[in-house]
């Protein structure tokens, strides 16, 4: 992999930060997935010293991030951008969820029970179908939800992810998520700043492309991010030396 490192982070720019697999390394199961004091704490530091500048940007809900950060508040958009708080605490929700959601999760439950490695994540607005446990059944959990999705037809589409195939309501993402923030204080102005590592966060990477921000894919794979970092301890460093310009 040709690694195109990014500049010098800088705390005068906005941060929008995707969570699995960028802060934190992926693990076997959601619920298995851990925000460690460290990253907590780097997280408040540059939400400090940029001025409250930081969203975490993530598909996971909303309730699921303020769970695992405690204490920590700051901006989130959830369920890739369709349930958002803002910096000034305000609540967007931009979806209802789908009429089809009881049907899909119906129509699910026999392979469900059948093969015990798959898991179905109700986040609210979204269904997420994970097959980390069961790599062999990719393909036909893939297949499952885009027919569940298109048999529904009513605005929903299919976002991939790591092991993961997700039902939800379409037209918003994270780059809707990251240019919702960009009109409010105290992001507005700022140039953005979008890390992630997954196939969700290409909507992110190409709105902060379009704004002439900075793009950085964690990993491998191939991704319209104009910058790329390693791994998630790479991730957590550059972020780390942003901090550096203000101590
Ligand atoms: O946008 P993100 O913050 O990166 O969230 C993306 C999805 O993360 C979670 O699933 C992924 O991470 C799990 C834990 O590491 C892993 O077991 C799973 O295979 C990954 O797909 C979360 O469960 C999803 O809801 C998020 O959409």
């Amino acid at each position: 992999m040709r690694i195109h490192l990014p500049p010098a982070a800088s705390i005068s720019w906005s941060y929008f930060l995707d969570v699995d697999g960028t802060l934190i390394d992926i693990a076997d199961t959601p619920d298995a997935a851990c925000i460690d004091a460290s990253l907590l704490d780097l997280i408040a530091r540059l939400y400090r010293a940029s001025g409250g500048a930081v969203a975490l940007v993530s598909g996971r809900a909303l309730s699921d991030l303020e769970n695992r950060l405690g204490a920590l508040r700051l901006p989130l958009a959830g369920q890739h951008g369709l349930e958002r708080r803002d910096a000034a605490g305000r609540l967007w929700i931009h979806a209802a969820p789908p009429a089809a959601k009881h049907a899909i999760k119906q129509a699910l439950a026999p392979a469900l029970a059948r093969h015990p490695g798959l898991l179905l994540e109700d986040k609210g607005l979204t269904l997420a179908l994970h097959y980390r446990q069961a790599p062999h059944l990719a393909a036909y959990a893939r297949r499952s939800m885009v027919r569940l999705a298109n048999d529904a037809n009513a605005g929903l589409e299919v976002q991939f992810g790591k092991r993961v195939a997700e039902v939800k309501p379409s037209g918003i993402d994270k780059g809707t998520a990251i240019s919702e923030y960009l009109a409010e204080s105290p992001f507005r102005g700022r140039r953005p700043v979008f890390i992630g590592d997954d196939l969700n966060d290409e909507h992110g990477f190409a709105e902060v492309n379009r704004l002439d921000g900075i793009s950085i894919k964690v990993g491998h794979g191939s991704s319209c991010a104009r910058y790329r970092l390693p791994d998630v301890t790479a991730a957590r460093q550059w972020l780390d030396n942003a901090l550096q310009e203000v101590t």
